[in-house]
């Protein structure tokens, strides 16, 4: 007697297995497609629920943190060193960020990225994991940083930066807060005025104040530039504003403020930022290269698109994908942006031009072609009293904040901050 079809039994999937998937989708956009983490996270994670998108970013991030160290441990358990694009790499990666960083158990550690490499070198991946777990291997204290990244910051920077950055990516940073009005948060403590920080890992729709608008999430040297324009009242532009920290601390601070940026989604954020805060912003979204206003403003604030490696803390990809080319093709967008900012500031007006970039091209070396080319425009020095205490600007008045800046008290993003006066 024929039997009938045998259905073959639905494949139940290993649990945790599509974070961990997606943690994977989320490295291979980072490193070998050169993608922002932030960026290539809806793609990644589509169809995830919330604490698998969370946990495969959380992955992805402490990978990126730690990708040399892992790669030292994973080399030194392997006869022949695997290539840094072979899938057994990654799965490693993956499981040794679990077991070392996150704390996950070694076993479901290893057995949510056997099934990525089913159909290979299952075996090998095995192995090596066990090998090191074996061992008990533990992460370095102290991050190492890519090579890349160790050689670029020394010449620029010293040998000091380049140790203090190390540093600043072994634990997560804090959380700061820009105040629109005085709060008390149990635990905060205040660095200059209208700020607040909290420790790491804080929660901050739980916070009190957030409903009300009370304040936002803004590290504090991202405060910095909006702090140097005062306090109006006047028409003030901030270009490329989104998602708008500095365009509520400029309302704040009783400016009439027209907020400029290309992108919608992030300008979504924007608007939903002024409405939670009750502080009005004019919202345009435009290309800076076409757009025009109808009148110069008395302040002009350019807080320009970068390579971002100075905020590698909370974004580690960074550290891998920002090659010179990507700096160089950043560096002249900020001229033509600047270019075109200088002419909407008034005569006597001021134009704070910042990045939170750690690479000179992206800073001193922008400011210095910007004079060089306008002749009506001179630095207005960056004055102790307007900093927090621990930040000093430099000798001419710009201020440059390296990695290791206010570091006892958890450290601050990395910048290049000028104020410039239109004399002409
Ligand atoms: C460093 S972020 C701005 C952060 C913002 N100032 C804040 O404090 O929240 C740079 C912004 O430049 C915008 N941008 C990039 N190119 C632009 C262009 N050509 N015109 C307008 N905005 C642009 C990006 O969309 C991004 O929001």
């Amino acid at each position: 007697m024929a039997h009938p079809p045998q259905k073959s039994a639905p494949r139940t999937e290993t649990p945790g297995l599509p974070a961990r998937r997606a943690a994977l989708r989320l490295l291979d956009a980072v490193l070998r497609r050169g993608l922002a983490l932030e960026q290539a996270l809806d793609s990644a994670a589509k169809g995830l629920a919330p604490s698998d998108r969370g946990l495969a970013h959380a992955i992805a991030a402490e990978t990126l943190r730690r990708l040399p160290d892992l790669d030292a441990l994973i080399d030194s358990a392997t006869q022949r060193p695997l290539p840094h694009d072979a899938k057994a790499r990654f799965a490693l990666r993956i499981a040794l960020a679990q077991a070392l960083g996150l704390g996950t158990p070694h076993h479901a550690a290893i057995a949510t990225v056997l099934p990525l490499v089913d159909g290979g070198p299952r075996k090998l991946v095995h192995g090596v994991f066990g090998t090191l777990m074996r061992r008990d291997v533990q992460f370095p204290e102290t991050p190492v940083l890519p090579d890349s990244i160790i050689e670029r910051w020394q010449r620029h920077w010293g040998e000091a930066a380049v140790d203090a950055a190390a540093h600043a990516i072994a634990a997560p940073p804090p959380l700061d807060l820009t105040l629109q009005r005085p709060i008390d948060i149990e635990g905060a403590t205040s660095l200059t005025p209208n700020h607040l920080r909290l420790a790491p890992g804080t929660s901050v729709p739980e916070l009190p104040g957030f409903e009300a608008g009370d304040w936002w999430v803004q590290d504090i040297a991202a405060s910095i530039p909006a702090r140097l324009i005062g306090r109006g009242p006047g028409a003030a532009l901030d270009l490329c504003a989104a998602p708008g920290g500095k365009s509520l601390q400029l309302a704040a601070a009783g400016w009439d403020v027209t907020s400029v940026d290309i992108s919608e989604s992030r300008l979504a954020r924007l608007r939903e930022n002024s409405t939670r805060t009750g502080l009005p912003l004019h919202v345009v979204a435009a290309d800076l290269l076409q757009w025009q206003p109808q009148a110069q403003a008395h302040a002009v604030l350019l807080d320009a698109p970068c390579s971002a490696t100075g905020i590698f803390r909370r974004h580690p990809d960074v550290l891998h994908r920002v090659r010179p080319s990507l700096i160089k093709e950043m560096a002249e967008l900020q001229s033509r942006l600047l270019a075109r900012a200088a002419e909407w500031v008034r005569p006597g007006g001021m134009l704070v031009f910042s990045t939170c970039s750690l690479e000179p091209e992206e800073g001193e070396a922008q400011l210095e072609g910007f004079l060089a080319r306008h002749n009506d425009y001179a630095v207005d020095p960056i004055r102790a009293e307007e900093l927090p205490a621990g930040i000093v600007s430099r000798g001419e008045g710009t201020l440059r904040l390296l990695p290791g800046a206010l570091a006892d008290a958890g450290g601050c993003d990395g910048f290049f901050i000028a104020r410039l006066k239109r004399t002409g």
